[in-house]
């Protein structure tokens, strides 16, 4: 079926924007001088998951001034849709990760499944040590294990279905300059 593109304007129109970019820009910031004080003399190895980290990873590396190696993996449970299902690795990693730290930047901890198992696949894979930064922990009772944190947080979010800054509302507004709530979600 063809993307209705009028619905996919409206979700944008009559979204409330949560966090502004003046505000997300900000957040980022102190997550690279958080990541920098953890991991500057790490000769780390950073991952961006796609899709959705493709934009809080550009803005954070810019960011950090000292020696790294940097790759992406793609797993994917939403496909697309407001809410997740089976985790489906898309791209795993290439390179070898034996002894290494290993940082993985992602859009959003929700409930927290796709990052857990990327973990375990990055300690099984022999990493070092394995950190986790996300733009936004959506704060809920759903957490798949509530002990479960990233070690770098950029803002903690309210539990609606959010878009922007890396993150989409049916494959769209990615590219949405602020993050929004989807109204209704
Ligand atoms: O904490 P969870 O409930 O597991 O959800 C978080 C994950 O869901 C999204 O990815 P998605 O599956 O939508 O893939 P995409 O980034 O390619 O759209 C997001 O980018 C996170 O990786
Ligand atoms: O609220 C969300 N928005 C976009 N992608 C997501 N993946 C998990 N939760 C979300």
């Amino acid at each position: 079926m063809p993307t209705d593109l009028e619905h996919i304007q409206r979700v944008m129109r009559e979204a409330d924007c949560l966090h502004p970019m003046a505000e997300v820009e900000a957040a980022i910031s102190r997550v690279a001088q958080e990541v920098s004080n953890t991991l500057r003399d790490a000769n780390p190895l950073v991952f961006c998951v796609m899709n959705g980290g493709l934009i809080f990873s550009g803005k954070l590396l810019t960011q950090l001034n000292f020696p790294l190696e940097q790759s992406y993996l793609h797993a994917s449970r939403y496909r697309n849709e407001t809410s997740g299902g089976e985790l489906f690795w898309k791209a795993k990693p290439e390179v070898s990760l034996m002894d290494r730290d290993v940082l993985i930047i992602d859009d959003i901890l929700d409930e927290g499944h796709t990052l857990m198992a990327i973990v375990d696949f990055c300690k099984r894979s022999g990493a070092r040590a394995v950190y986790t930064a996300v733009l936004l922990d959506k704060k809920h009772e759903r957490k798949a294990r509530p002990d479960f944190a990233a070690d770098f947080i950029g803002l903690n979010c309210i539990d609606r279905y959010v878009f922007g800054y890396g993150m989409d509302y049916k494959g769209y507004w990615r590219n949405a300059a602020g993050i929004y709530a989807v109204k209704g979600l």
